[in-house]
C-alpha cells in the first residue's frame, strides 16, 4: 500500500530528550499503547530509555478494541514482568485501578526505603504513549480535573507539568512520543488507521483500503452488517470493495469521502471492534 507517512515534529524529538532527563525522577513509567494496537503504539525509544524502570502498561481504548486480543495482549506484559491494565479512559477507572496494578512492582522499593527511616511518600510515575493515545483523558481522569488539554487529534498535549493523583500518586505529564520507525509501512498504516498521525499526511483512501482489507481477513461478519455487503461481495478486490461500499453508502463516486467515513466509521466502532497486532507481531519483528 502506497502510503508515505514522514511525521516526526521537531516536538516530538524534543519529548524523547526531556524524558531521558526525567526519567530518574520516577520510579515507574506509564507507556499507554492504543488497545486496538499495543505493538504498533509501542515506542522503542522509550523501551530503550527505560530499560531498568518499572513498567505499567496502560491499554487505553479497551471499549475499542477486541476484547479476546486484549486479553492475550495483557497475558504478554504480564510474561514480561510488567504491570498492565486496559481501560475505557472514558468509563469507570481511577487511581485505585492503577494503584492495585503497581503495587506489586513498587512495594519491596517502598518498605525498604521505610524501614532505612525515610518518610512514606506518594509513587512518582511519569506517563508516556503516542499522540491521541489518551494521555490527556487518562490524567484528567486521575486528577479528576481538566489538567490538560483533551482533543480528537494527535499532537495537542505540548506543556509538561506535575500532576497530584491522590495523597498516593504524582505523575509527569509529557508530550506524546511517535513511534520513529516510518520505514515500517504496516505500522504505519496502523497508526493511521487509529488515529495516531495526523489525518493530513496520508491519503485516505490507502488507510481506508487498509482498514476494508484488515476487516475482510479478521472481521468480515462486521463490514458485511455495516455496508450491506453479501459474501461474495467480500470477495472483490479490495479498491473494487471501496467503490461498491461507496454507492451502498449513497455517496455516488465520491470515493474520498466514502474513504473518510470508512476511517471515521472504523475508528468510532461503527463496524465494530478491531484490533490490529497479534502476538504474532512480536515474533515477526
Ligand atoms: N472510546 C475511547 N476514546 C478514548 C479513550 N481514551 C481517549 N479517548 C479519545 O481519544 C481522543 C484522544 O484523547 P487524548 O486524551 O486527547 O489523547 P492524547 O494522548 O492526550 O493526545 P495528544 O495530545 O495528541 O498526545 C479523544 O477524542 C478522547 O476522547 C478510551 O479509552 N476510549
Amino acid at each position: 500500500m502506497a502510503v508515505t507517512i514522514q511525521w516526526f515534529p521537531g516536538h516530538m524529538a524534543k519529548a524523547i530528550r526531556e524524558f531521558e532527563e526525567n526519567i530518574s525522577l520516577v520510579d515507574i513509567v506509564f507507556e499507554l499503547v492504543d488497545a486496538r494496537a499495543p505493538y504498533s503504539t509501542l515506542n522503542p525509544e522509550i523501551a530503550r530509555i527505560s530499560a531498568n524502570k518499572p513498567h505499567l502498561y496502560i491499554l487505553t481504548k479497551r471499549d475499542l478494541a477486541d476484547e479476546k486480543l486484549t486479553r492475550q495482549w495483557l497475558n504478554y506484559f504480564h510474561s514480561q514482568n510488567s504491570a498492565a491494565i486496559a481501560v475505557d479512559a472514558k468509563g469507570k477507572f481511577g487511581v485505585k485501578d492503577i494503584l492495585t496494578a503497581i503495587n506489586p512492582l513498587l512495594k519491596d522499593k517502598l518498605e525498604r526505603e521505610l524501614a532505612k527511616g525515610m518518610k512514606p511518600r506518594p509513587i512518582r510515575a511519569i506517563a508516556v504513549g503516542v499522540p491521541n493515545v489518551g494521555k490527556s483523558t487518562v490524567l484528567n481522569r486521575l486528577v479528576k480535573r481538566r489538567a490538560a488539554q483533551v482533543g480528537n487529534r494527535p499532537g495537542v498535549t505540548k506543556g509538561q507539568q506535575w500532576l497530584k493523583a491522590d495523597n498516593h500518586l504524582e505523575l509527569l505529564d509529557t508530550p506524546g512520543i511517535l513511534w520513529p520507525k516510518f520505514q515500517d509501512q504496516l505500522i504505519a498504516d496502523k497508526l493511521a488507521l487509529t488515529g495516531a498521525i495526523k489525518d493530513s499526511v496520508y491519503h485516505s483512501d490507502d488507510i481506508a483500503l487498509f482498514g476494508l482489507e484488515y476487516f475482510v481477513a479478521h472481521y468480515p461478519q462486521a463490514l458485511q452488517e455495516r455496508y450491506k455487503l453479501t459474501e461474495e461481495d467480500l470477495e472483490l478486490p479490495t479498491a473494487d470493495l471501496l467503490l461498491l461500499i461507496t454507492k451502498n453508502i449513497g455517496m455516488r463516486d465520491d470515493y474520498e469521502r466514502a474513504s473518510n467515513r470508512i476511517i471515521l466509521d472504523m475508528r468510532s466502532k461503527k463496524v465494530g471492534p478491531f484490533t490490529l497486532d497479534t502476538l504474532e507481531d512480536i515474533d515477526n519483528e
